[in-house]
């Protein structure tokens, strides 16, 4: 059963990084006591990739054995490879080249450079999925995934999570777990992105949010709007949604429901 959304509010952008560092690590070291490894899927923008530079700089990043975690990603910005535009790029420069990681662990989307279009590198992915899935022995899960311990999302002022947009197809898909995604209204226009029923797969989700321009979907995601309008009113973890939010995200929730969270 999907649990009931958790409220973290931090005064800051940066105080609230450096909050999302400190329980990533801790959650994935868990995981690596439990299993023997962690999996964990990225997110990219500001936040996503300011949360990885603040892993970097956390003290304990030294409890997490980074080359036992597995690395997914939420969406990709269908560019080159060596793209500035890329997620992937702008993790491994903040994180994931500075700490010891196992490269056969590190499952980036492909890119512009492998595919000829969205679609290809997001049918690329899925089997990468449905392989890790298989080699988990997780066959008789509902999604073709491997078990993700947390999945990182960051909200777009639109209230797009990873690359699914309002209205869009993406947001609608039901069976898929990756799609191919064009005509994005945030450039760059072409992007592969995890679906709905994928991220929904995750034990954890951590949706992410920083600013005041994100106030107004932050509102209507936790006020129960749909997902198809809303898609950051989509996710929900197996085991725990979590929002952690710096107070200008959360400028424009009701008191009712700050009242629930927990204000740090
Ligand atoms: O393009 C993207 O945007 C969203 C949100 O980014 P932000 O800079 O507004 O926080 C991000 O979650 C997604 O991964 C990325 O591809």
């Amino acid at each position: 059963m999907n649990a009931e959304p958790v409220l973290h509010v931090h005064p800051d952008q940066e105080i609230l990084a450096a909050a999302v560092a400190r329980r990533l690590v801790g959650r994935l070291a868990i995981a690596q006591r439990e299993r023997g490894e962690a999996t964990v899927v990225l997110t990219g923008g500001t936040l996503g990739i300011n949360t990885l530079k603040a892993v970097a700089a956390e003290p304990s990043r030294t409890d997490v054995d980074w080359s036992r975690v597995n690395f997914w990603w939420g969406d990709e910005r269908f560019v080159a490879k060596d793209s500035p535009d890329r997620n992937e790029l702008q993790a491994r420069q903040a994180l994931l080249d500075l700490v010891e990681v196992d490269e056969s662990r590190v499952h980036p989307f492909g890119s512009a450079d492998e595919h000829a279009t969205p679609f290809d590198a997001a049918d690329a992915y899925a089997e990468e999925l449905r392989e890790a899935a298989r080699l988990e022995g997780g066959d008789g899960a509902q999604m073709p995934v491997p078990t993700f311990d947390v999945l990182l999302l960051g909200v777009g002022p639109d209230a797009h999570i990873a690359s699914l947009f309002p209205e869009m197809a993406g947001i609608r898909e039901e069976e898929r777990t990756v799609v191919g995604v064009e005509n994005s209204p945030k450039p760059p226009p072409q992007r592969v992105s995890l679906t709905l029923p994928a991220i929904n797969s995750a034990a954890e989700i951590w949706l992410v949010v920083a600013g005041d321009d994100k106030a107004g979907a932050v509102g209507l995601a936790l006020a129960g709007a749909g997902p198809v309008q809303v898609p950051a009113a989509g996710p929900k973890g197996r085991e725990e949604t979590l929002w952690m939010l710096d107070q200008a995200a959360a400028s424009q929730l009701p008191d009712s429901l700050l009242a629930g969270g927990e204000t740090f």
